[in-house]
């Protein structure tokens, strides 16, 4: 930690932001407000139904532009680049990359957390003896969804993986360890680490010593001895990542790294156990702070890791994950132009009262939590000659708000606590609408930030507190606090529970469709 840093107002954290559908650098000051920001939407590779991919290059390449266009605008504001102190990492998880350790080129595209061609793999699995102890040791259950699944999957299916595998040459990781690996010039440095929230995604590591276990990976018939793991490292720390080996902030230190539910978790400043948020990115994912010992449900939740900033400030996650929220708006808008951009879905939605019947499970990557049910897709119950489209985009906010409540009573199961409020955020919250809808369903307070780039918030607050930025979490106190919504619940709760009735029955009516 410099001096220089410690107790000085003029310093600020860049964030990168590495989402399913965009990538974003933010430069934070010292109150946590974003001062200057770029983003980029980057491809979305959907080679087969049901298959979902990424160009891990193209990642790179995002990544690299953001960083420069944010720090032009931070430069034309008059502030000099000199003062970002350091860069945290947020990303997407469980998507899965695998790369060359020799040459550290990829080997496949990335296989995206969405994707469910491991459906049959999966199912083969699950047969095996010990399959039902796994998520006592990992905290998730086995599904399409970890990274595990995808990574059998290119070993089986490309030629090249299974080689490299076999040579010993086989780097696997999630997004923030190929990040850090090419952000600090690949094989120059060889800097090949996760962070536990990420690591805790891939079925491999054990949540109670968040470290990899020969149990875990003796199960998946995979040899430790020829895969090369990314070190599993704590979240914040001023040395272990590595430092940006190019580009305008070449020089600055990567010293904070968070899975993006975690970040924002802690951008949220979630720190305490008993506080949940959920953000409805392109997938929807609730995290409930359980404190500094895992729990592991028994109601199709997860049990993950919130954060790791070191000894005695480690704390766990009871998580809801819901695969599909943001994306089923981006859907209608690409897929079927309901509206010209995903912001205008809740106008369309206003035109009409209510759902006029039309119930739509939103299951295009199967249903996760707390269902778990991976032969579902998308169906739509209820049309009528009646149904308009305003029906449509009002069933589809609808969907994440039921499969959301759906989580919170299994997690009221798990923790035998009852949330008092709920904090939101994630581009599919911009929607009043489906905020107002949520509060209605699950009967407390939907609070949104007047600020909502949390994750990303999340992040330099990673990396801020390795470097001294801020000394402890008691002074991010204050940060994003004014100027918060609040949704209140106006709706009968009858009405509520009525709803949700015909919702569960329509869950139930959409499985086996891709069995
Ligand atoms: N006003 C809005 N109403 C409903 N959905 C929205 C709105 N604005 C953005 N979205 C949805 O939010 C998603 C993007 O949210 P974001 O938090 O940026 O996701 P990610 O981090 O997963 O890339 C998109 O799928 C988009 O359809
Ligand atoms: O891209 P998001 O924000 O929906 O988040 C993706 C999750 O990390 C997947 O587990």
């Amino acid at each position: 930690m410099g001096d220089t840093t410690k107790g000085s107002h003029d310093v600020f954290v860049g964030s990168i932001d590495q989402g399913t559908t965009s990538t974003r650098f933010l430069i934070f000051n010292r109150d946590g407000e974003p001062v200057a920001s770029h983003q980029i939407e980057f491809k979305q590779i959907y080679p087969q139904s049901g298959w979902h991919e990424h160009d891990p290059l193209e990642i790179i390449t995002s990544v690299e532009q953001c960083i420069e266009g944010a720090v032009k605008d931070f430069e034309t504001q008059g502030h000099s680049s000199a003062k970002i102190k350091a860069v945290g990492i947020t990303n997407q998880r469980e998507t899965t990359v695998v790369w060359d350790y020799e040459t550290g080129e990829p080997l496949y595209n990335a296989i995206v957390w969405t994707d469910t061609r491991t459906q049959a793999l999966i199912r083969k699995i699950k047969l095996r003896l010990g399959a039902d102890r796994l998520q006592e040791l990992c905290g998730l259950p086995l599904s399409t969804y970890p990274s595990v699944g995808k990574l059998l999957w290119l070993l089986e299916n490309v030629p090249k993986v299974k080689e490299a595998y076999e040579k010993g040459n086989l780097a696997f990781g999630t997004i923030d360890a190929w990040l850090v690996y090419r952000l600090n010039g690949a094989t120059k440095k060889n800097v090949f680490v996760s962070d536990p929230t990420n690591a805790s995604r891939t079925c491999f590591m054990n949540l109670r010593t968040l470290d990899y276990d020969d149990q875990l990976i003796d199960f998946f018939r995979l040899d430790s001895s020829k895969l090369r793991l990314p070190k599993i490292v704590q979240s914040s720390h001023p040395e272990v990542y590595g430092k940006l080996e190019s580009g305008v902030l070449k020089g600055v230190p990567i010293t904070g790294c968070l899975g993006d539910q975690s970040a924002a978790l802690v951008g949220q400043k979630g720190f305490t156990p008993g506080l949940a948020k959920n953000t409805y990115g392109t997938g929807c994912f609730l995290l409930y702070n359980v404190g500094d010992q895992p729990v592991f449900s028994t109601h199709g939740l997860l049990g993950t890791v919130a954060y790791d900033f070191g000894k005695g400030k480690r704390m766990y996650a009871l998580e809801g994950s819901i695969a599909v929220a943001g994306s089923s708006v981006k859907f209608l808008v690409d897929n079927f132009g309901f509206v010209e951009s995903s912001n205008k879905i809740s106008e369309l939605a206003s035109t009409v009262e209510d759902n006029g019947g039309c119930v739509f499970v939103t299951a295009f990557s199967g249903l996760f939590a707390p269902y778990w049910i991976d032969d579902a897709r998308g169906t739509i119950y209820g049309i009528t000659a009646y149904t308009q489209r305003g029906h449509l985009a009002r069933a589809t906010l609808e969907a994440t708000c039921f499969q959301t409540q759906a989580i919170l009573s299994a997690m009221e199961k798990d923790s035998g606590h009852k949330l008092a409020e709920l904090a939101v955020d994630g581009g599919m919250s911009n929607s009043d609408l489906c905020m107002q809808t949520q509060s209605d369903l699950i009967q407390i307070p939907v609070i949104r930030p007047k600020m909502r780039e949390t994750t990303a918030l999340g992040a330099a607050i990673a990396a801020g507190l390795a470097v001294g930025v801020w000394d402890s979490i008691d002074e991010l106190k204050d940060i994003n606090v004014e100027g918060r919504t609040v949704f209140k619940p106006q709706m009968e709760e009858a009405k509520s529970k009525e709803m949700f009735g015909r919702w569960e029955k329509a869950v139930q009516m959409s499985k086996g469709w891709s069995s």
